[in-house]
């Protein structure tokens, strides 16, 4: 079983403007890629799991979600970072297209994504870490058995009860890195 880095996308990765969907309005954080490399070069294994309910909503399309990753993870790869799985959940209850429009078990604080990943990517949950900047990430994480949860700080609001679960609080991914490649 492999020990595993599970990275939110949106505010930890790239600049979370709000939702989303094309090449033009994404923009990788001062640093993020640079952290990646460190953490893939040690060994690590990297997954990405995160929220996409913009499908759901309506604001962009699954292809164009599709087609966004797609150039994501070539800028990731260009630049020696091998994404080892990305998982997305492309739904929201209250959704408007219908097809999305579920009360799914994938969507954070939910665990469905970490757990369709340690199933298919044979990962130690224990033995992982997850570095998001929701507390929908780190309740995600808790729940899903992964032991190390790191919250980058953001501009969204989290409750001190909610902020307890992470093992620590940091500013950027790369401060996360640093964390991780040094426990
Ligand atoms: O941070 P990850 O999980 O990678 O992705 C989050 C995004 O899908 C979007 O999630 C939305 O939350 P709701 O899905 O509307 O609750 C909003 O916070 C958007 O600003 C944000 O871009
Ligand atoms: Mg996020
Ligand atoms: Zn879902």
């Amino acid at each position: 079983m492999k020990p595993t880095v599970f990275l939110d996308r949106d505010g930890v990765l790239n600049v979370d403007t709000g939702y989303i969907g094309q090449v033009d309005d994404f923009v990788f954080i001062d640093g993020a890629i640079e952290a990646l490399q460190q953490l893939k070069q040690a060994g690590w294994q990297l997954v990405l799991v995160t929220n996409q309910s913009g499908i759901a909503r309506g604001y962009f399309s699954e292809e164009q979600f599709l087609s966004l990753t797609e150039w994501m993870d070539w800028s990731l790869a260009d630049r020696g970072v091998d994404l080892d799985g990305i998982y997305y959940c492309p739904h929201h209850p209250q959704g408007s297209v219908v097809e999305f429009a579920i009360d799914c078990e994938c969507r954070k604080p939910k665990t469905g994504m970490f757990e369709q990943a340690a199933k298919e990517l044979d990962i130690d949950l224990e033995q992982s870490w997850m570095i998001g900047d929701k507390a929908s990430d780190i309740i995600a994480a808790a729940n899903a058995g992964i032991a190390h949860r790191v919250l980058v700080k953001s501009d969204y609001d989290i409750e001190d009860k909610q902020k307890a679960l992470a093992v620590t609080e940091v500013l950027s991914l790369q401060e996360a890195a640093a964390l991780i490649l040094q426990d």
